[in-house]
């Protein structure tokens, strides 16, 4: 069966559902780009239709389409491809002839740095291109600020679960696939805004049943988060290379995500050199993953998958027995590596920015970190729970900074009891006593916020020199190589910034 996101792809402007105003204003912006000459950034979360809307804009105004990537390794050729492409056509194209639409895909993501060279090459192209360009981003504020100034803006929401079903529902209807209403409602609901995400889960379960039911989007959830944990026993206990790659052709996950569960399972089992070997598989698995996104060249996958698989099984060396509990993944190796979760970390990481007064960078790769550590599987509970409370933190995001399972009791409690203290901090406190004081730690976390009751802090001052240190060393080298593989940019700026005041309130 082809895959129904293509399929179904707006093929013009009208077809973009859910997101009216962010449609017209793109409309209006190529209508009028004669006379302002402006790029415009299209920026929201993951599957919204944001690449979509811009090729079914090319194709309502009858551009061609030129799409570049700009994570592309060869930053300085992709640069050139579209000063020079849209250089040349600019001269030739009085009145709109030969007009035609640029597209810059992941316009967040110049070799993972807004600040470095790449960005700043691209917006001097883009301020002098004369061809209209589209830049397409997940994260608005990975852009350079410069970039953002010189473009217009348009943000395109999530999907509401409104929206989505009349597109399931149209689908449905075009496949002649019979499905209950609550079917379809329910897979509008489980994937929160993301369109693309709704698409494809419907395009599971239709293929696995004759009528959609609620129970069949149940099942098939199900089916497919078991299929990973039997994968991983096969890939770590049971099966030689061969199997091991085989038994990943059942497992619905992109290569990306799985490595993210591989990476954080296989050291439950591995141990020693085998678990060096596994590691360098990995890192290769990761290598080609690299590619694939600066390239868009998909076929790299099957190397990536190889490595991961094959390579992780053939390090084995020794025969392991019992049962693991293996776990999704955690805060480290998700972070930054697909779109989703990059979105979930900013959502956080905006949030203590704004508790904390720090930047969000400074938030994301200073803070979170060790956020991470001192929270990790929720073990130290009181703290986990004054950290939900501090960054008002709903149950994906606390899962995701600690690691734990999304539907766990575990974190759900964490989530009750924050939301209670947050409310007794309201009344009592004016909502800042979530964390201990400056001087309340002789460890590294461990104790903070149990006294808390009775203390009223505020979420500036304190020592965090001290506190900083205390912290750092256990961790300090992962949190220097959590980010996209960014470790000697990530250091840089940690030397630069000295602004720790979120940490310190933790101790
Ligand atoms: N607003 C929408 N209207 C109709 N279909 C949509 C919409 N958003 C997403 N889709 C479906 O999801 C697929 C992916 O959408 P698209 O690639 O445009 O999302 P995106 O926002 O650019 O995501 P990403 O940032 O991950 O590239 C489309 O091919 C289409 O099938």
């Amino acid at each position: 069966m082809s895959d129904w996101t293509e399929k179904y792809r707006p093929t013009t402007l009208s077809e973009v559902r859910g997101n009216n105003k962010a449609r017209d204003k793109l409309e209006e912006w190529a209508e009028s780009w004669d006379d302002h000459r402006d790029a415009v950034i299209v920026h929201g979360s993951p599957g919204v239709g944001k690449t979509s809307a811009a090729h079914a804009l090319a194709n309502d105004m009858d551009w061609p389409v030129m799409e570049l990537n700009a994570s592309d390794d060869r930053q300085a050729d992709v640069i050139e491809r579209v000063a020079g492409e849209a250089a040349k056509s600019g001269t030739l194209t009085a009145g709109g002839a030969g007009r035609r639409l640029v597209i810059l895909d992941e316009a967040d993501n110049f070799h993972g740095n807004a600040d470095y060279g790449g960005s700043r090459e691209v917006t001097r192209v883009v301020k002098n291109a004369s061809q209209p360009i589209v830049l397409v981003a997940n994260e608005f504020y990975d852009m350079s600020q410069s970039l953002r100034s010189s473009c217009e803006t348009i943000e395109f929401r999530d999907v509401s679960k409104r929206s989505i079903v009349p597109v399931l529902r149209d689908i449905c209807r075009r496949e002649e696939i019979e499905y209950d209403e609550a079917a379809l409602e329910k897979i509008a609901e489980s994937t929160s805004g993301d369109l693309r995400s709704a698409v494809n889960d419907l395009q599971a379960v239709a293929e696995e049943a004759n009528r959609l039911t609620v129970d069949d989007v149940v099942t098939s959830a199900r089916d497919r988060t078991e299929g990973i944990f039997d994968f991983l026993d096969a890939l770590i206990k049971e099966e030689d290379a061969e199997g091991a790659l085989r038994a990943s052709y059942d497992v619905d996950e992109t290569p990306d995500e799985l490595l993210n569960w591989i990476e954080d399972n296989v050291p439950k089992d591995y141990e020693g050199p085998e678990l060096a070997d596994a590691y360098g598989f990995l890192s290769n698995a990761d290598r080609w993953l690299g590619r694939v996104r600066a390239t868009q060249d998909y076929s790299f996958w099957r190397y990536a998958t190889d490595n991961m698989t094959a390579g992780v099984a053939a390090s084995r060396r020794e025969s392991k027995g019992g049962w693991t509990r293996y776990g999704p993944p955690s805060y480290w190796s998700k972070l930054g590596r697909t779109k989703g979760t990059r979105n979930t970390r900013d959502a956080i990481a905006g949030r203590i920015a704004e508790r904390e007064g720090t930047s969000v960078a400074t938030a994301r790769r200073e803070i979170m970190p060790f956020l991470a550590a001192m929270t990790h599987h929720c073990r130290n509970r009181e703290l986990t729970v004054r950290m939900a409370a501090a960054y008002d933190l709903d149950e994906g995001e606390v899962s995701f900074v600690t690691g734990s399972g999304k539907d766990t009791n575990k974190v759900q409690s964490v989530v009750e009891d924050a939301e209670e203290l947050i409310e007794e901090a309201t009344v009592e406190h004016s909502g800042s006593a979530f964390f201990a004081p400056a001087d309340s730690s002789d460890g590294a976390g461990a104790d903070a916020g149990g006294e808390s009751e009775d203390v009223d802090v505020t979420a500036t001052d304190g020592d965090s020199e001290d506190g900083q240190q205390t912290l750092a060393s256990p961790n300090g080298g992962d949190a220097g190589e959590s980010d996209d593989g960014s470790s000697a940019d990530a250091s840089d700026e940690r030397d630069q910034d000295d602004d720790q005041s979120g940490l310190s309130d933790f101790l």
